[in-house]
């Protein structure tokens, strides 16, 4: 179990705030989903939380401790952090990758990079240069080596990006079932899929929190249309209610 806690952290970049006096508790477990328009600073909280050194007022602590203090190997094993994009300039392959993120953390079971590979769908492609991966078989490479020490958090920024539809609703589920005993945060931009599986929604407009709970709270909150400036759609399916933009309004319109 972890438990990470912000309080009034400001970020300022380029000679502006882009996280500003943000104070949330993301207790362990659950799927918490950071949702916002472009430019809302969502990479910029997530990268904070996963423990990027940088100037800033107010504090991330994780389980109490300023994230600042940890050290950086110990830090590593407890939280799993997946950048947006990752470019590597030099030759690897996916499994040199998942198997160097084997090596952030004491005692991962042999077999567990194999493993791995084969959960992320890449056997048969493991060992080709990375350029020759699609986009989508290089996110699912990535996030095998980010998870393959299964870390108490795992802190993951825009996952599906590149995730063709079932592999999107894959990857939302396997979130979902990991945020069931581990604390899983994600920034994500498919509203539908954050609101159908997420257990928890922070919504940041401007560097801001301007709606956090539950995703019925959240869309209850009347916050949504107006900080992405588009109309949504609400339906409820066995008691989870899910929002996406009303395409129909604008076809008509
Ligand atoms: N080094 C920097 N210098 C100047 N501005 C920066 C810098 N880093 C980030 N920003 C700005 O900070 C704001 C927040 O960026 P961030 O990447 O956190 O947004 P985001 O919500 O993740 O956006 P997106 O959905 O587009 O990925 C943006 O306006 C960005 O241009």
């Amino acid at each position: 179990m972890i438990r990470i806690d912000i309080a009034d952290l400001t970020i300022h970049r380029g000679g502006r705030a882009v996280v500003a006096g943000v104070t949330l508790a993301l207790p362990s477990p659950g799927l918490v989903g950071i949702i916002g328009p472009n430019g809302a600073g969502k990479s910029t909280l997530a990268r904070a939380m996963a423990g990027q050194p940088g100037a800033r007022t107010g504090r991330v602590l994780v389980d109490g401790t300023d994230v600042a203090t940890i050290a950086p190997a110990r830090l590593a094993e407890r939280i799993g952090y997946l950048p947006q994009t990752f470019q590597p300039h030099w030759d690897i392959t996916a499994r040199m990758l998942i198997a160097l993120g084997a090596r952030r953390a004491a005692g991962v079971p042999p077999g567990a990079v194999e493993a791995a590979i084969g959960a992320a769908g890449l056997t048969g492609k493991a060992d080709r240069p990375w350029p020759s991966l699609s986009g989508g078989e290089r996110a699912q490479a990535l996030l095998a080596a980010v998870t393959v020490t299964d870390p108490p958090c795992l802190i993951a920024d825009e996952p599906g990006a590149s995730l063709d539809i079932r592999h999107r609703i894959a990857l939302m589920r396997d979130l979902r079932r990991r945020g069931r005993t581990r604390l899983v945060v994600t920034v994500l931009h498919d509203l539908e899929l954050a609101t159908a599986f997420c257990d928890r929604l922070v919504l940041m407009e401007g560097g801001g929190v301007v709606a956090e709970g539950t995703p019925a709270e959240v869309v209850a909150s009347g916050r949504l249309g107006e900080v992405f400036g588009t109309v949504f759609e609400t339906a409820v399916h066995g008691g989870l209610t899910v929002a996406r933009p009303a395409i129909g309004e604008f076809l008509c319109g």
